[in-house]
């Protein structure tokens, strides 16, 4: 059995390799604070799983706790993914390749996957991420902007106005303050998506598909125009292309 593992700057999403299919597990915190119990708690039941595939863009702390709490109770590490500048059919459009985020780069090899022609893969996580594949393979950069959760809570932060942004409303419009910064933080994300396919289709010459995943990736699909495809694990499922390889 083999366990892979996307740990998020919010939370950690996992699943186990069945008959090569995805099992997805609880996600969980990935706070440094709580990390180690959660550990056990979702994942002591578990068979021992032979090999670990991991992503991580939580910081060292986290990937110290994962490792050991793996060595200690099922005497094996995570193999940690790090970004390349050529794997799996993507060549990586970072400057200095390795900078790229992880998770970036493990949604690019899932995306050259799912995907027949130029694609772009959308991350609405902690951050929302904004990525751009050629027909080739060929990454051509992208974008990071605060995620919706992170907008909401610097606004809530940083005025003395906003307070309450509990709001279940769905018109683009808001009449009241919470409605007001959800269609707000909603515009701002479905924006960006929406004027970032155009341009990339401008750079490709062709209109791209579009794939978004991460937490909020459906309230964004709700809102957007633009044709997409929600997938859920698909970080999940550029770890399983990784670990296909290898074994
Ligand atoms: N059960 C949940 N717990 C926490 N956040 C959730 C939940 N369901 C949806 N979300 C939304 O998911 C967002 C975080 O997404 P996700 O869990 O993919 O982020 P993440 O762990 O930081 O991953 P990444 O670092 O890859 O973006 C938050 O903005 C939040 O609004
Ligand atoms: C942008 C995030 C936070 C998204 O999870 C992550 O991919 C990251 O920490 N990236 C490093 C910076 C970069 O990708 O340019
Ligand atoms: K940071």
């Amino acid at each position: 059995m083999s366990l892979l593992v996307d740990i998020g700057n919010s939370r950690v999403k996992w699943g186990i390799v069945q008959d090569d299919r995805i099992v997805s597990g609880q996600p969980f915190p990935s706070a440094a604070e709580s990390l180690e119990k959660s550990l056990s708690h979702y994942w002591l039941s578990l068979p021992v799983p032979h090999r670990i595939y991991a992503c991580n863009v939580a910081g060292s702390n986290a990937e110290q706790i994962i490792t050991a709490w793996t060595q200690r109770y099922w005497g094996n590490a995570p193999h940690f993914v790090r970004s390349a500048e050529r794997s799996y059919g993507v060549l990586n459009g970072y400057e200095e390749p390795e900078k790229l985020g992880v998770d970036r780069w493990v949604s690019l090899i899932a995306l050259r996957m799912l995907a027949r022609g130029p694609a772009c893969v959308v991350d609405c996580g902690t951050a929302l991420t904004f990525d751009v594949l050629d027909a080739d393979g060929r990454h051509l950069g992208g974008l990071i902007a605060p995620g919706l959760a992170m907008m909401k809570q610097s606004l809530v932060r940083d005025t003395k106005g906003i307070r309450d942004i509990d709001c279940s409303d769905s018109r683009f419009f808001g009449r009241n303050t919470a409605a007001a910064v959800k269609g707000g933080v909603l515009a701002a994300c479905t924006g960006l998506i929406e004027r970032s396919v155009r341009e990339a289709a401008k750079e490709l010459g062709q209109m791209p598909e579009l794939v978004l995943t991460g937490g909020d990736a459906n309230e964004v699909a709700d809102t957007l125009e633009a044709p997409c495809t929600v997938v859920p694990d698909l970080i999940l499922r550029g770890l399983l292309r990784i670990a296909r390889s290898v074994s």
